[in-house]
């Protein structure tokens, strides 16, 4: 953590409330998004890595959570921030539906790779999309690293016809995604890292190694606005701000990110409050003629108590909540997290 003392133990674990929150379709493999929330000097804040991440991991998105709660976030340039639809790797005969959940949305995020489905079913589901959005929709795919190298030269040839913005982690490391950007650049598609940003031991790594044309930068796995666009910055490479299937509270901290960013060239990834079957407020950041409010969020105590977790689960996330405290009141130094991806569902 930077510039803030770490706020104590008791001061999160006042406030701190789990919540359980259905997905309206299955996504990376969940059917239920658990994240904890909690209340700082500033405002409402989100604590949910995913669960299967470690507890070194985790810790940056506590920190995350800490900064947007504990500190005023850097100025805002803007006060709407466009966003994508964002489309699960669905049937194609489910596109249409997904996309009404993203009204005023000119550009679709489609996944792809996914480890039980096939390339076929991948060019099927964008297909649908690009008939759904017609020729002035921007169609961008991520395929979480799912794909070898030999696999993503031939998917990307198999979907180059339906003009593609660009394809977000087509392989698993970065040696791969500057060979792949090698062996496709002729096709004029730009390759985008995500998880080799997010969850590297260093996120400049990719930017370095001439491995990427553009970065997806995510505020909580980078460990907060200031540091995501540090980053950013330093890496020198165009970047979309992205969220992590977040609730409106965590949607939030992205927003104020895409708000803060110099320049926003790209549609954001902060649509997904539309893949929420239920959410902490009554007034979601939801899509809204293709863009979203940068405004935070009170959850509604209501729907905190209407959304609240099983004992279990609840007594997990705190208990996650304590270790990593204490992974960041150890300060820098601490040892870093695994290198590689862990898995590859991002
Ligand atoms: O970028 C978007 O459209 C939505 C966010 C998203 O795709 C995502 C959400 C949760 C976990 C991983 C990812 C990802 O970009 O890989
Ligand atoms: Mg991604």
């Amino acid at each position: 953590m930077s510039d803030v003392a770490l706020p104590a133990l008791h001061d999160l674990l006042a406030t701190a409330r789990v919540v359980a929150l259905p997905l309206v379709t299955r996504f990376r493999g969940i059917d239920v998004r658990e994240a904890l929330v909690f209340e700082g000097p500033e405002g409402w804040t989100e604590f949910a890595p995913f669960a299967e991440y470690d507890d070194i991991e985790a810790a940056t998105w506590l920190a995350a959570a800490i900064d947007f709660g504990w500190r005023t976030p850097p100025s805002a340039r803007r006060d709407v921030i466009p966003v994508n639809a964002t489309v699960p790797a669905v049937d194609a005969d489910a596109v249409p539906a997904v996309l009404e959940r993203f009204p005023g949305c000119r550009t679709a995020k489609v996944k792809v790779a996914a480890s039980d489905q096939t390339l076929e079913q991948d060019v099927a589901r964008v297909r649908a999309v690009r008939a759904a959005m017609g020729p002035e929709g921007r169609i961008r795919v991520d395929a979480n690293g799912g794909w070898n190298l030999d696999q993503a030269e031939h998917a990307i040839h198999a979907l180059a016809p339906f003009d593609l913005e660009y394809v977000e982690q087509p392989c698993p490391d970065v040696a791969e995604l500057a060979e792949i950007r090698t062996r496709t650049k002729y096709m004029g598609i730009p390759i985008a890292a995500d998880e080799s940003v997010r969850r590297a031991d260093d996120p400049l790594a990719v930017a370095a190694a001439g491995a990427a044309d553009l970065l997806v930068v995510k505020a909580a796995p980078l460990g907060g606005i200031r540091r995501a666009l540090d980053i950013a910055e330093r890496a020198g490479l165009p970047f979309v701000v992205s969220s992590a299937l977040d609730t409106s509270v965590g949607l939030a901290m992205g927003a104020h990110l895409a708000a803060a960013a110099p320049e926003l060239d790209f549609d954001c990834g902060l649509g997904t409050a539309s893949l929420l079957a239920a959410d902490v407020t009554r007034d979601p950041l939801l899509p809204r003629d293709g863009a979203i409010d940068v405004r935070r969020i009170d959850p509604d105590p209501a729907l905190l108590d209407r959304s609240r977790a099983d004992e279990d689960r609840t007594a997990w996330w705190l208990a996650r909540l304590e270790r990593c405290h204490a992974i960041l009141a150890e300060g820098p130094g601490a040892p870093s997290g695994d290198a590689g991806l862990a898995d590859r569902t991002g």
